[in-house]
């Protein structure tokens, strides 16, 4: 099947049109597809489907398979691939996603998207909504992992995120502690992990460990949860450039809504024989 491959920042994808539901095993596809040796190889694989609520649908499934509820990266990759191919042609689209709809602002010059503006909707830090079952207050708290106390903060947005402070984003610890968070029992669905150096107050460094997908060069909902706990906690004001291993990332959350400016790259198109 055709496939296009696109990156947000270096967290790269795969995308594949099935405007007519007729492609079942789309976990399979992720997982083959996904493996940078026996496959394409990216972090998720992204799904254009038909919506009967917004322009258009997006799925995202993870490269272990796993199905999640938005992407941040993603969409602004989703977003420029249906209007320079012409399924959505406008530079205003809404996008249904499992964890509601968004709403993107398209840049275009020359009908090419030289960049993408995507209202990422409101934050969360209701426990059963995240969920998380800590017995403390998520918006600022401890986690122990191997002896080592990190400050937290867990929130959802769109998808679970735990955001630790850190003074060195580059610690080969991240990848250890990363993973032994992500599947903590305190989240029943898991989290990504963001680590966090504060800059000064508009400006932020940031590494995460991806639910599903491991060390990634970018998270697009993870830097706009890292903006919005670093706010709600006093440490930065709420317009935020972060920068990620992959570039810059604009994030601007005004109190209700998080809003997230960043690039879209098509890196290759092909056909995906698995
Ligand atoms: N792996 C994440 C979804 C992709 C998020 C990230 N790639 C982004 O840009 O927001 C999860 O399962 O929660």
């Amino acid at each position: 099947m055709h496939f296009a491959k696109l990156h947000g920042l270096g967290n790269d994808f795969i995308l594949i049109e099935n405007l007519d539901s007729d492609i079942e095993d789309l976990s399979e596809i992720a997982i083959k597809g996904c493996d940078r040796h026996f496959g394409v190889g990216a972090d998720g694989l992204l799904v254009v489907e038909k919506s009967k609520i917004a322009d258009i649908k997006m799925t995202i499934i993870n490269s272990d398979g796993s199905v999640a509820e938005m992407c941040g990266n993603g969409i602004r990759c989703f977003a420029k691939y249906i209007y320079e191919k012409g399924i959505v042609k406008k530079d205003s689209i809404s996008v249904e996603t499992l964890a509601g709809i968004m709403k993107i602002k398209l840049k275009v010059e020359g009908g090419i998207v030289s960049g993408v503006k995507a209202n990422m909707g409101s934050p969360s830090f209701e426990k059963a909504l995240i969920p998380f079952k800590g017995e403390v207050d998520n918006r600022s708290y401890f986690i122990e992992v191997n002896g080592k106390n990190y400050s937290a903060s867990t929130l959802l947005m769109g998808v679970p995120h735990t955001i630790l402070y850190v003074d060195d984003v580059d610690d080969d610890e991240i990848i250890r502690v990363g993973r032994e968070i992500e599947n903590m029992s305190i989240f029943p669905s898991k989290t990504n992990v963001n680590f966090v150096k504060i800059i000064d107050r508009n400006n932020i460094k940031l590494k995460t460990w991806e639910r599903g997908a491991g060390l990634t060069l970018a998270c697009g909902t993870g830097t706009c949860a890292s903006v919005v706990a670093s706010y709600i906690n006093g440490l930065t004001e709420n317009k935020v450039r972060a920068k990620l291993q992959g570039g810059y990332m604009y994030i601007d959350y005004d109190g209700e809504n998080v809003f997230m400016e960043g690039p879209a790259e098509f890196i290759c198109e092909g056909e995906l024989l698995l």
